[in-house]
């Protein structure tokens, strides 16, 4: 089963209290800040607290992921500190070429060989965050092997788009379908974007099954409350796990008469239903939920 890539929390670069506990609420990946939600003060102070937090805290049985910011704005800087401290993945935001992508990875290539670290060992990841990001988002996906995802940057998106966030995501609508083609045609992730409004629990609930039925793995989350509702939307319901073991074992059956497809519950089973049933089955043992 690939990495679970349900919730992605943004963690203030700046914030000693909230680096400390980011590891405590179970998203799937701590996501480090550097770029917009650290003033331009506090830009150096960021990239040492988060170097030291890397060093010192135990992330092991979560993704670190930086947004570090761009090359002409102390990403060069951001990179060779986290490289360093041992990140997972960066995150380029307000990607807009391919070459963004490459341009980063030369830098990380730099990095990792100035410190004897293996080339490669470094992640990347892009947020697309405009319309020449998203109509390029194919390329973008594709841009090194590095990549481990694409995401939406919903806010910086509808700004550049003339418009705001609409409960019915209906601005989006394009934005979330290229990007989740783009990622799935480069076999890579697809994360959606911040729902940026804290304390509306069933707004979030909505966009998180609209972007699940679309197909996204996960979210970029800000506050450890999103991190539960997101979680339980992606767990597997007790009825679907029950349906995937029957596929399973009607297939066996099948495969042992020799044939390829089957009706379970009145239902015809083929390939792509076994797959499907495989992963459910897969997301039930990764989320700790009883299988057999
Ligand atoms: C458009 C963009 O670029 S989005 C990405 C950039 N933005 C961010 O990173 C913002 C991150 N989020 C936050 O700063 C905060 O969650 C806010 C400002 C949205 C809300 O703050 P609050 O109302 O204080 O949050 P809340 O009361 O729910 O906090 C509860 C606890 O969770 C902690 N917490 C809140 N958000 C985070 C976070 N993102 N990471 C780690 N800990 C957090 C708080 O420190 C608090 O801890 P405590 O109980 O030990 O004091
Ligand atoms: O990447 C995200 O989801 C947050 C962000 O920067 C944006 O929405 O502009
Ligand atoms: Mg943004």
């Amino acid at each position: 089963m690939e990495r679970l890539r349900r919730t992605m929390m943004f963690v203030p670069g700046a914030n000693p209290a909230m680096l400390r506990d980011a590891v405590l609420y179970g998203a799937d990946a701590i996501m480090f800040d550097l770029e917009d939600a650290v003033s331009l003060k506090e830009k150096d102070t960021a990239r040492v607290l988060v170097y030291s937090a890397l060093k010192t805290f135990d992330y092991s049985s979560v993704e670190t992921v930086v947004r570090v910011n761009a090359l002409s704005a102390g990403g060069r800087q951001d990179i060779e500190a986290m490289v360093l401290g041992g990140i997972n993945v960066v995150r380029l935001p307000k990607t807009e070429t391919a070459q963004d992508i490459v341009d980063v990875d030369e830098v990380i290539t730099a990095v990792e060989k100035k410190y004897g670290i293996p080339v490669g060992t470094t992640n990347m990841m892009a947020a697309i965050e405009s319309a020449e990001g998203v109509l390029n988002a194919r390329e973008i996906a594709k841009a090194s092997p590095r990549m481990i995802g694409i995401a939406l940057g919903a806010e910086d998106y509808v700004t550049s788009q003339k418009t705001k966030r609409y409960a019915d995501g209906a601005e989006l609508s394009f934005a979330r379908n290229y990007i989740l083609h783009s990622a799935r045609a480069a076999g890579i992730a697809a994360i959606d974007t911040v729902y940026s409004d804290v304390d509306n629990e069933a707004g979030l609930r909505r966009e998180t099954e609209l972007i699940k039925q679309l197909g996204f793995d996960g979210k970029s989350v800000i506050n450890p409350r999103q991190i539960p509702v997101i979680n339980g939307i992606y767990a597997p319901t007790v009825e679907e796990v029950q349906k995937a073991r029957e596929v399973m074992a009607g297939i066996r059956e099948a495969e042992a008469k020799g044939s390829g497809v089957i009706a379970v519950d009145g239902q015809m089973v083929d390939k792509p239903i076994v797959e499907r049933a495989e992963r459910v089955l897969a997301l039930a043992k990764a989320t700790n939920m009883e299988v057999d």
